[in-house]
């Protein structure tokens, strides 16, 4: 009996692995081509869109602007900067790799903290090539001071270029996406957009705001097959620190370990780009760390707040001494 029992449990192993054998291929298979699948409607769905960058002149934009180039995109670059996007221009239209057919960028150059100069500009965007399909607002800037420091002036113009002015820019520009019923508005937020960390007030406030507006305006638009994608970056090696503005207003000036210590602007480019090509409605492009800090601030926020507590009284001595 016992060699029956043997013999039975062979028989009962070959069934499994014969019956497992080609489930797991056809998952395989499944998958491989579902991911083909993917990257050939992202190669189409990108290629000759018309897609419009705010700040590239430096940082996260540059690097979109040299990824969404090399995926085909008519580009509209944005900035204050025009010989920054020029450069930029130039350096595109350098001979790569890029199988894709490309396109000589424009460049517009307007002050996105400036109401009256996005109406100018948005009349200029959508005469580069006709209408837009992809609006990226990336341009940024960020902030370090106390809150008890802050003049009120300081919190607005942080509003203004970070909050108000990709909301100006994007109301100035759904109209003619509605009208064609395509259309894809795509912010940089930041993690600061879902947890708040203290000497960051004005910028964490702004990138709050961001999300909360563009969730909304998913919601709204979806009637109009027009997409929104908020992505919420962690560090960056970028100037952002360099660039931000203190509680006086003037600029901070130094690159902080923090950002020096960031992702490569060039690799979160990439995640952009991907994130826009599959048309995800929101992304955390962090490590871990700040990834679980999101869910710690929604499922356990005494603690968080205790965490943050904390930092500030850490870094208060750190800089007291
Ligand atoms: N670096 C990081 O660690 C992270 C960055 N982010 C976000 O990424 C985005 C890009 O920042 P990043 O590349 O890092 O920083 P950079 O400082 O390198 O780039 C900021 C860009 O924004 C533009 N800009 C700033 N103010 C204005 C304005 N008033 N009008 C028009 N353009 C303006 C700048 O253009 P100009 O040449 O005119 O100054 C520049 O091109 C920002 O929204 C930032 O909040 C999010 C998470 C992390
Ligand atoms: C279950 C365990 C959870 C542990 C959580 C611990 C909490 C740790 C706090 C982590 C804070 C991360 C802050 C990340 C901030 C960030 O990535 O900001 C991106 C920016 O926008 C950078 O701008 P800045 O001007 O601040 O450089």
């Amino acid at each position: 009996s016992s060699r029956r029992s043997l013999l039975k449990a062979k028989a009962m192993d070959l069934i499994t692995s014969v019956a497992i054998l080609p489930l797991l291929v056809g998952c395989v298979g499944i998958f491989s081509l579902f991911k083909l699948l993917q990257r050939m409607h992202m190669k189409a769905y990108l290629q000759d869109a018309v897609v419009v960058i705010t700040g590239a002149t430096s940082g996260l934009g540059r690097e979109c602007a040299k990824v969404f180039y090399a995926a085909g995109a008519k580009l509209v670059l944005c900035g204050r900067n025009r010989e920054a996007l020029e450069e930029l221009t130039r350096e595109l239209a350098a001979p790569s790799a890029t199988k894709a057919q490309t396109y000589k960028p424009y460049a517009v150059t307007f002050d996105l903290a400036d109401p009256g100069a996005i109406v100018a500009a948005t009349a200029e965007i959508l005469q580069c090539f006709g209408h837009v399909d992809i609006l990226v607002n990336n341009a940024g800037i960020s902030y370090r001071g106390t809150i008890t420091d802050t003049t009120v002036d300081v919190d607005k113009r942080v509003m203004e270029t970070n909050y108000f002015g990709p909301v100006a820019l994007t109301k100035a520009l759904l109209p003619s996406m509605i009208e064609r019923r395509q259309g894809h508005v795509v912010v940089i937020s930041s993690i600061q957009g879902k947890i708040s960390i203290p000497f960051r007030s004005a910028y964490a406030a702004s990138k709050h705001a961001t999300q909360a507006f563009f969730d909304c305006l998913r919601a709204e638009v979806e009637q109009h097959e027009i997409e929104v994608t908020v992505i919420s970056p962690g560090y960056i090696h970028t100037n952002l620190s360099r660039n931000a503005i203190t509680a006086d207003g003037s600029r901070y000036g130094a690159m902080d370990e923090t950002t020096a210590q960031g992702r490569n602007p060039a690799d979160v480019a990439k995640d952009v780009l991907s994130a826009v090509g599959k048309k995800k409605k929101d992304v955390i492009l962090a490590d871990l760390l700040p990834f679980l800090a999101v869910y710690l601030r929604t499922l356990a926020p005494g603690l968080f707040f205790g965490l943050m507590a904390s930092r500030a009284r850490k870094e208060r001595k750190s800089k007291d001494s």
